[in-house]
């Protein structure tokens, strides 16, 4: 089923919580809601599950306007940060619980429901464990449990709300490419809520970045990644550096050195350069970038050079590239950088 969002807004006393969002998710589209803490991630989620009643707009489920309807007409599925499981009730009667609960008319019968419940044991790759209760069970599998639960009643919509929030990170990075493969196998439209851009870039298809109640920007992985469309966006999405100078007759100016820009851009005046560590190169010095190497950062997988560039307050982070053959330049040298990628934006 595919979900639209029309001209939502929820306020809470003068804070906008969503402000006039416009959304389309595609049938069997996993779409990941991510944005820093306050933006309004949990409020959409709530709003489209039919737990938070919003101020103005629509939910459309299909064609039909949910916006009225309780979050059981809903039918959705939703899973939460902290494990909702029944304590007292098995990983299978846990499972069942939303078929069991449905009115008589339109509850399946018992082998039926046994049947469904197998199946999804199965998907979760959790077959034998029907019998235990929750408290038998590890994090990471109590929020399988909790995702079989949710799609035993065939949802309309998934909703995730920082699923793995509160499991350890290698158990975090193993559920979400778990997630990924059980959703190729399900094709169920699900709704991921996560603040953490990794997360999102690896198990989206596409990626909305929102901040303070609005979408500052829609696109795949691969868009967000490589064409932010702010500069909001590119800080919030992998390390940045900026730097300050001017937009000036199509180039980007600062102090002795000039970059070139798209051909389409017509905007002049102060602006800010963004450009990843790994985005830089050496280069010789009367044609690159000068920048002085302030400091050199040796890690287990990248060494990373601190330079300050004539003019700018910030320094830059640079990642030496590892199939280098060069020497490491040692603290104190100066050389010349080549930007091979980067963005600028107009300041605001
Ligand atoms: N019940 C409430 N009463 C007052 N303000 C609220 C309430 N719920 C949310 N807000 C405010 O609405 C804004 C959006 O909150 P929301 O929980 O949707 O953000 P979020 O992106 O999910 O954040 P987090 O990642 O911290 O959960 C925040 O400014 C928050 O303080």
């Amino acid at each position: 089923m595919d979900l639209k969002i029309r001209q939502l807004s929820k306020h809470y006393a003068n804070v906008a919580a969503l402000d006039a969002i416009d959304l389309d998710v595609e049938s069997g589209e996993l779409v990941a809601l991510l944005g820093p803490s306050g933006s309004g991630k949990t409020t959409l989620l709530r709003v489209i599950a039919g737990l938070l009643h919003p101020d103005s707009g629509r939910v459309l489920f299909g064609e039909n306007d949910a916006t009225s309807l309780s979050l059981r007409e809903r039918n959705v599925g939703f899973v939460f940060q902290h494990y909702a499981l029944f304590k007292h009730m098995t990983v299978a009667e846990n499972i069942a619980f939303g078929l069991r609960s449905r009115p008589r008319r339109r509850r399946p019968d018992k082998a039926a429901i046994k049947r469904r419940v197998d199946e999804l044991l199965t998907l979760i790759q959790l077959p034998e464990f029907g019998a235990r209760y929750p408290e038998q069970l590890s994090g990471g599998q109590k929020q399988r449990v909790a995702l079989a639960r949710a799609l035993a009643i065939d949802p309309t919509v998934l909703l995730l709300d920082e699923p793995f929030g509160a499991l350890d990170a290698k158990v975090r990075v193993e559920l979400r490419r778990w997630l990924r493969r059980l959703h190729e196998q399900t094709g169920q439209t699900t709704l991921f809520v996560t603040h953490d851009q990794e997360e999102a870039l690896e198990l989206a298809d596409r990626v909305v970045v929102l901040k303070d109640g609005g979408i500052e920007q829609v696109g795949t992985p691969d868009e967000i990644y490589g064409e932010p469309a702010s500069a909001y966006v590119f800080d919030f999405i992998g390390r940045a550096n900026t730097l300050e100078g001017r937009i000036d007759g199509g180039q980007f100016v600062l102090d002795g050195h000039a970059l070139r820009l798209p051909a389409d851009t017509d905007d002049s005046g102060p602006a800010q350069l963004y450009v990843r560590p790994h985005d830089l190169a050496p280069t010789a010095l009367d044609t690159g970038l000068r920048a002085e190497v302030a400091a050199v950062h040796r890690r287990a997988d990248r060494t990373t050079l601190e330079l300050r560039v004539q003019g700018q307050a910030k320094p830059l982070e640079f990642d030496w590239p590892a199939a280098s053959q060069a020497a490491v330049p040692a603290a104190g040298s100066e050389i010349g950088l080549q930007l091979l990628r980067y963005r600028v934006y107009p300041a605001r």
